[in-house]
């Protein structure tokens, strides 16, 4: 997975049944796991970031020279194999990306994390908001809307699920100092920042975002869209209906929009030392979710969630079989090590956290 500890193996990941071949070797080394298929020798690798009624934006060599949008259509040997945003693809055809040309996706790569989401929490079915972004930042006002303990933990479990690294963003801590409502939080590893009216911590943000791909999610009101114009100044046109990737693309019916994030593009990066807290050089992308207004969690693996907490999840091999970790479980062992002290003066926020998030979201049967 990508940013818990990678040291268990293979088998822990999780299966998407889709991810039988790869274009690009994954992080974890390349198992010779591809099947090639050498009729295709000359396909160029792309990036899904639209999704239109089956045709779908790719974009080709990304930061390069001949950096471009094209559309296309999935290969029937693809057979029912899905494709969706973020999906690195192998696409052969008409790559120029001139109007009219129509290429062909003939490979997806193995994805790395999948964040999904259930029409409510009864529901089994998932949709997938997108493949392989690797941090999950979910913005929450300190006041006006009211923080949410359950929305919080609602989000948190969306990106435990999928296996992407969670960041906090507090907004109008203007309005109202969010100092309690973190409290709920403290045992998480869970990277805060807070951001007022006049003091949105843009140098700070851009610092995470450099080099990956970031979802943004947040409920209406919370100053999402603020943020993203913020950090995207390109964006500001592209908000609305029409959503610009790179002047190029138009991506109307997916319910992500990639925007591509570039610290240079923060403002006063050029002036002068106006930037003494010096964001890296560099871009990445920022993926907006306006179409996606609730996080129904009805497929979420349990195990997925003690996962994101490794200290407590390396315990439960010393529980009780069938232990559900939860405050009236005998004899369970994080409870256990926790009130010994084993795990420091976190642990007890800790336990509570995750027991938190198994008694509201997790199920499936225990582990
Ligand atoms: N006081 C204060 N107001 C803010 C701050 N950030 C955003 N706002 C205001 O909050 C309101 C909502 O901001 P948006 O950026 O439109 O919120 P959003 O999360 O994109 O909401 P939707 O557009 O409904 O998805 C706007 O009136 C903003 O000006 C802040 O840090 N402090
Ligand atoms: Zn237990």
């Amino acid at each position: 997975m990508t940013w818990w500890s990678t040291d268990d193996d293979e088998d822990d990941e999780p299966e998407f049944d889709e991810s039988d071949v790869r274009v690009r070797p994954s992080r974890r080394g390349s198992r010779p796991r591809t099947k090639q298929r050498p009729e295709h020798a000359d396909a160029v690798a792309g990036m899904v970031i639209g999704v239109d009624r089956g045709r779908y934006s790719v974009l080709i060599d990304e930061n390069g020279p001949d950096e471009r949008v094209i559309t296309a259509a999935r290969a029937s040997e693809l057979r029912r194999k899905s494709v969706v945003t973020g999906d690195h693809v192998d696409l052969v055809g008409d790559t120029s990306g001139e109007p009219g040309t129509l290429s062909r996706i003939v490979r997806v790569g193995e994805r790395t994390t999948l964040l999904r989401r259930s029409a409510d929490d009864t529901d089994e079915v998932e949709r997938v908001i997108v493949a392989n972004a690797d941090q999950m930042l979910i913005v929450v006002a300190a006041a006006n809307p009211e923080p949410r303990i359950r929305l919080l933990d609602r989000y948190l479990v969306a990106a435990f699920d999928a296996g992407i690294r969670p960041l906090l963003v507090i907004t109008k801590t203007d309005l109202a100092d969010p100092a309690e409502f973190l409290r709920n939080f403290a045992g998480l590893d869970l990277t805060v920042f807070l951001s007022g009216e006049d003091s949105m911590p843009l140098d700070e943000i851009a610092r995470v975002l450099v080099g990956h791909r970031t979802v943004f999610v947040g409920h209406s009101g919370v100053g999402k869209s603020t943020l993203v114009n913020a950090l995207v100044p390109s964006a500001k046109r592209a908000t609305g209906h029409v959503n610009v990737v790179t002047g190029r693309g138009r991506h109307t019916s997916s319910s992500t929009v990639w925007l591509r994030f570039d610290a240079a593009d923060l403002p006063d990066a050029d002036a002068p030392g106006a930037r003494p807290s010096g964001a890296e050089p560099g871009t990445g992308w920022v993926i907006d979710t306006p179409g996606v207004r609730s996080f129904g969690l009805g497929h979420v693996d349990r195990a997925n969630i003690l996962r994101a907490f490794t200290d407590l999840d390396r315990l439960a091999e010393r529980c009780p079989r069938g232990c559900t970790h939860l405050p009236d479980a005998p004899d369970c062992a994080m409870a256990e090590a926790v009130a010994a002290g084993e795990l420091g003066e976190t642990g007890p926020a800790r336990l509570e956290s995750l027991q938190r998030l198994l008694t509201t979201f997790a199920g499936g049967t225990a582990v």
